[in-house]
């Protein structure tokens, strides 16, 4: 479990993150998204105690990183692919890696099976591919078997192959009921391995839920329905604040509210269903009217806070 207090860290007279308050449960995978600048990283060196905050606590299991007594039991992470010393092997790395760290060494032999690297441990890092780079990292990040894993942009540079690997990892640490945090630009790889997310934009928090409802709060994500009593709903769900849209006919599109509350809400009104059906958007759709507003360099194509109303999550 990692818990943040009102965390904040500036440089000079830039905050990179502005009072972050979240808990990062156990048993799930959390992306931690927000457009280049947000304080992902920030945030994620703050809760490793590689960054100290100006205020605020970054806590792991209830605890700032530097009163673990034995951190990398404790918490794992890459944040860095290419950090292991290029004039190591992966054995002698991870082996000094354990032994710095009180990690008995048969563990070095089974995080490198664990990862796939047993056929390369005797060889040189430097002459290491970005994906083996990718899975020393990740063998290092489980030496201790840690309840708390942070991964910044791990499928970086992977094949397919290793996009894959990682993903399954993922899911399965999770699964296991180890905390997850994993920062990523790629919202289609997000959409397929989160399953809560973090967003944020200039050092604060934009939204924490569920996946399934940050794309339900995207304004192109509608609840297409039927029915004989079309025009009567429509105005009951209007006055409860969503927005519907009829064909004059029996169907009508609503926004505003997952396919679940629509279908309630119809009962509720005693109405007939011929259909009820969801048009998802997609995590990048939603996740591009999130943070809107919080693109230091935005594109001439980027959505404007105009066009694009903030979705309720
Ligand atoms: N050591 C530092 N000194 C001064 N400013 C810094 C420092 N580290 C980060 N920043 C600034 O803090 C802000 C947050 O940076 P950070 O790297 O945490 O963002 P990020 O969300 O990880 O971005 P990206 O997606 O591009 O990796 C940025 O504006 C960055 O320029």
């Amino acid at each position: 479990m990692i818990a943040l207090r009102g965390l904040t860290k500036r440089y000079g007279t830039k905050v990179a993150v502005d009072g972050l308050t979240c808990d990062i449960e156990p048993g799930k995978v959390t992306g931690f998204l927000g457009p280049n600048g947000a304080g992902k990283s920030t945030t994620m060196r703050m809760i490793l105690g590689l960054d100290r905050p100006t205020s605020g606590q970054a806590l792991v299991n209830g605890k700032e990183y530097a009163h673990l007594r034995h951190p990398l039991c404790e918490v794992g992470a890459v944040l860095d692919a290419k950090a292991s010393h290029p004039g190591h092997s992966a054995r002698t790395y991870l082996r000094a890696m354990a032994r710095s760290n009180g990690i008995p060494t048969r563990r070095v032999e089974e995080v490198l099976e664990l990862v796939g690297l047993t056929e390369v441990t005797g060889k040189r890092t430097k002459s290491f591919s970005l994906g083996m780079g990718q899975r020393l990292g990740i063998a290092g990040a489980l030496l201790g078997d840690p309840g708390v894993l942070m991964f910044d942009e791990p499928v970086n540079g992977l094949d397919p192959d290793g996009v894959r690997w990682v993903r399954g990892l993922m899911r399965s640490l999770a699964d296991e009921g180890r905390t997850v945090l994993v920062s990523s630009h790629l919202m289609s790889e997000m959409q397929e391995t989160a399953d809560q997310l973090i967003v944020i934009g200039k050092g604060t928090l934009i939204a924490n839920a569920p996946i399934e409802q940050v794309i339900a709060g995207s304004s192109l994500t509608a609840v297409k329905l039927r029915s004989p009593q079309a025009d009567a709903l429509a105005r009951d769900l209007a006055a409860r604040g969503l927005g519907v849209e009829g064909d004059g006919g029996d169907e009508l599109i609503v926004t505003g509210a997952t396919i679940e509350r629509v279908g309630e809400l119809a009962h509720a009104a005693g109405a007939v269903l011929h259909e009820l059906s969801m048009r998802a958007a997609s995590l990048e759709q939603a996740y591009m009217e999130l943070t809107a507003t919080s693109v230091e360099y935005a594109t001439p194509t980027s959505p404007t806070p105009d066009d694009s109303p903030k979705a309720q999550v």
